[in-house]
């Protein structure tokens, strides 16, 4: 019997499979994280028949596969194995308002069958829906799964299988927060990012910097200092007020013209908290767009810093940015304007280097059929970026 009902995921290692018993969320999830549907509208969705993939082009080119729960893959015309040895991960949903038990033993035997074929894989349980449950309550379900999940592992002989697990809503950023963990894992390049992005902290007054995947509100990588929910919630709005204040306002022929003369129009968007902090978007390549939070003090106090810009600075941007500086603030903006700048360089050099090595590998592994994982070097300075070692990511400024 020819076994093809299941779709091919690319060859490559960033497709998740969101998998989970009937009306455990799994759509719901798709929609809000994915195509901005709001929460309560979720109720209408009507139970999926057939596996439907999103494609999530971001920093890498992502795919979520949605498998319907009223479905059993372990049946032969499934080609399952094919499936889950081609997959990064496994996000398992289960529904915290229901009883769960079965889902449980579903999970085990999904958990047992993809880990022998794809050892790899990366397995994530979202312990699903939690708006409905007390503080208390959530932490008793968690622990009880988390239990319950290892005894059952341990049964099958598999002790050593990682398992992640996230208390998870789509009423709240929990959802967002979850899977921008889960995205990151299959991104190679990401301790290069957050070096980067560390490096950007330390040199700019920056609190807290986020490089979010704009459509979808997963953010893709931050800086090493603790993400708080509240301060994700902040930036993530920051993006929705900025593109539709930028929707408001219509090109005229003049700044069109002129527009393509010069680059492409990059949208940002500078903003002052009441608390004294700044909120700072720039966008940057694929879909991607910069948001910090800078500490205002600091820009008070940078001004003697300003002596620092070089002439490297001065070269290629000075004129017109050193004369639209009329105040302090303004000046600390402009070096972390430059610094941005700096990152941008930089992410679009590493998209570009890690796209020519998944090409070769891709040519290389094609007759392996295999996905091959591959390092991309840092110094732990946190600039170097590449495999190429001549490459150069100039110095960032204080
Ligand atoms: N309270 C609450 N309800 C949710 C949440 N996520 C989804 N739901 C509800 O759960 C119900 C089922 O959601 P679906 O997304 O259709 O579930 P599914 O897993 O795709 O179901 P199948 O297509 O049958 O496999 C819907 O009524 C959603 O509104 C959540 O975080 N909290």
């Amino acid at each position: 019997m020819e076994a093809t009902l299941l779709p091919n995921p690319k060859d490559t290692n960033a497709t998740i499979l969101l998998m989970g018993l009937r009306r455990g969320g799994k759509s719901s999830i798709c929609k809000v994280v994915f195509h901005n549907m709001q929460p309560l509208d979720t109720l209408y969705l009507e139970s999926t028949s057939k596996p439907t993939t999103e494609q999530f082009s971001s920093l890498i080119d992502l795919s979520v596969m949605e498998l319907p729960g009223q479905l059993n893959y372990f049946e032969p015309n499934y080609d399952s194995e094919r499936l889950f040895s081609s997959i990064g991960a496994l996000v398992y949903v289960i529904d915290s308002q229901d009883e769960y038990l079965n889902a449980l033993t579903n999970l085990s035997m999904i958990i047992e069958f993809a880990y022998k074929v794809n050892p790899k894989i990366n397995i994530e349980v979202l312990i699903h829906k939690i708006d409905g449950l007390s503080e208390d309550y959530r932490i008793d379900a968690q622990r009880d799964i988390m239990q319950r999940t290892g005894d059952e592992l341990l049964d099958l002989g598999l002790e050593g299988v990682q398992v992640s697990f996230y208390l998870t809503s789509i009423f709240d950023h929990s959802i967002y927060e979850a899977f921008s963990r889960i995205v990151q894992k299959l991104i190679p390049e990401l301790p290069s990012l957050e070096n980067m992005l560390d490096n950007l902290v330390q040199h700019s007054s920056i609190d807290k910097v986020f490089l979010f995947d704009v459509n979808s509100k997963i953010y893709v990588a931050t800086d090493s200092s603790p993400v708080d929910i509240q301060t994700y919630e902040v930036c993530a709005e920051f993006i929705d007020i900025t593109i539709d204040l930028d929707d408001l306002y219509v090109e005229n022929e003049e700044s069109n013209r002129k527009q393509d003369s010069e680059s492409v129009k990059e949208l940002k968007s500078i903003s002052h908290l009441s608390s004294g902090s700044i909120l700072y978007l720039k966008q940057m390549i694929r879909g991607l767009a910069l948001v910090a939070i800078i500490r205002n003090d600091d820009i008070r106090n940078s001004v003697n810093n300003n002596n620092n810009i070089n002439s490297d600075f001065n070269d290629s941007n000075g004129e017109e940015l050193l004369s639209s500086s009329s105040s302090n603030q303004d000046k600390s903006l402009t070096i972390i304007d430059y610094n941005v700048n700096l990152f941008k360089q930089s992410l679009m050099r590493m998209w570009e280097n890690s796209r020519m090595v998944n090409q070769n590998d891709f040519s290389e592994n094609s007759q392996q059929g295999e996905p091959q994982i591959y390092n991309v070097e840092s110094n732990g300075a946190g600039t170097a970026l590449f495999k190429d070692n001549n490459s150069h990511v100039p110095p960032m400024h204080n």
